[in-house]
């Protein structure tokens, strides 16, 4: 999917995806409220999972991160999103029937043209992700389960040994790029094109996700307390998943800028300030979703549609 991808002004390049220079440090208010480290209890979102504690191990984001660069994904910087394409197929009895290559779409910063290119390399197993994303789904089964309700990791890993006759769901991934000083505008992922059921692994710099409900109550509003929005700290590594009235309910959205105010984590820091101001270095997300029926055709009527619906804004705020 395209998606608006902001600036901050002046934005620096990093030297792990692209040339880099040096990253110089801005600091705009926000010691006031610094991002969460965990969702507060007051904040009751049905469907959103997180915990920084339940994370990748840093041997399998290594590895994700090698694999993305060996491909050189994001073509040496120039390139900041990339989405990969599962085909759905009908399930039959023996392995690997029916499947056919996954596609490759990238797009530029400014994302005014996406490139579609059938990639061969792709299809070289009984699924059409390439291997290494195959081996975090799995991996990632096993680190969520324990800490998600049953229907939700029914629902994001499904069972499909048995399913013969039935149409298997394919997924999407996408990678994108951040280096410090860009972001991505708050958004529901589209409705008409992505399922229920989307995790979002970050990896390389950690990053404030904002999370705000769809229709905002005024901001000082008491009437619905519970629905304020939340500024949580995505650390390196973690996982976030999003399902129900947070997938369909609430924007996501990563502010453009270099660093972020963080809630001091006093089990790791002896002062006891509130606050801690952590720079962004360069990040690589990974979002895993379900297409819907017919969406993972890429490049017809409805994808033109949508490209216009989401000009690509090089925002010069900071939000
Ligand atoms: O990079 C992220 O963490 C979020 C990406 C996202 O929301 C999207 O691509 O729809
Ligand atoms: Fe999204």
């Amino acid at each position: 999917m395209l998606m608006s991808r902001e600036t901050a002004p002046e934005s620096d390049n990093d030297s792990l995806f692209g040339e880099g220079e040096g990253t110089t440090s801005d600091q705009p208010a926000g010691i006031l409220s610094p991002a969460r480290r965990r969702i507060p209890p007051n904040v009751k979102v049905e469907g959103l999972y997180f915990d920084p504690d339940v994370c990748l191990p840093e041997s399998v984001a290594l590895d994700l991160l090698e694999n993305i660069k060996a491909k050189d994904y994001f073509r040496g910087g120039t390139v900041n999103q990339l989405m990969l394409f599962e085909r759905s197929y009908d399930l039959v009895s023996s392995d690997g029937v029916g499947l056919s290559q996954a596609e490759l779409a990238q797009s530029n910063l400014r994302g005014e043209s996406a490139a579609v290119a059938s990639s061969g390399e792709m299809a070289s197993s009984s699924t059409t992700l390439p291997p290494f994303l195959v081996d975090l789904l799995s991996v990632l089964s096993d680190i969520l389960r324990p800490h998600i309700p049953e229907s939700t990791s029914d629902l994001l890993f499904p069972d499909t040994a048995g399913q013969s006759g039935r149409r298997k769901p394919a997924r999407q991934a996408i990678l994108n790029l951040y280096r410090p000083g860009e972001g991505i505008t708050p958004h529901v992922d589209l409705l008409k094109r992505f399922g229920d059921g989307i995790i979002i692994v970050s990896l390389g710099s950690g990053t404030v996700m904002q999370l705000a409900p769809v229709a905002s109550p005024p901001s000082g509003s008491s009437l619905n307390p519970e629905k304020e929005s939340v500024d949580l700290w995505l650390e390196p590594r973690s996982i976030l998943v999003l399902e129900k009235e947070a997938r369909y309910g609430w924007t996501h959205g990563i502010p453009a800028r270099k660093g972020d105010w963080v809630e001091n984590d006093m089990m790791l820091s002896e002062d006891d300030d509130k606050a801690i101001w952590v720079e962004r270095g360069v990040r690589v997300s990974i979002t895993l979703r379900w297409l819907l029926p017919g969406a993972e055709i890429v490049g017809g009527a409805d994808e033109d549609s949508e490209m216009s619906d989401h000009h690509h804004a090089q925002s010069a705020s900071t939000m």
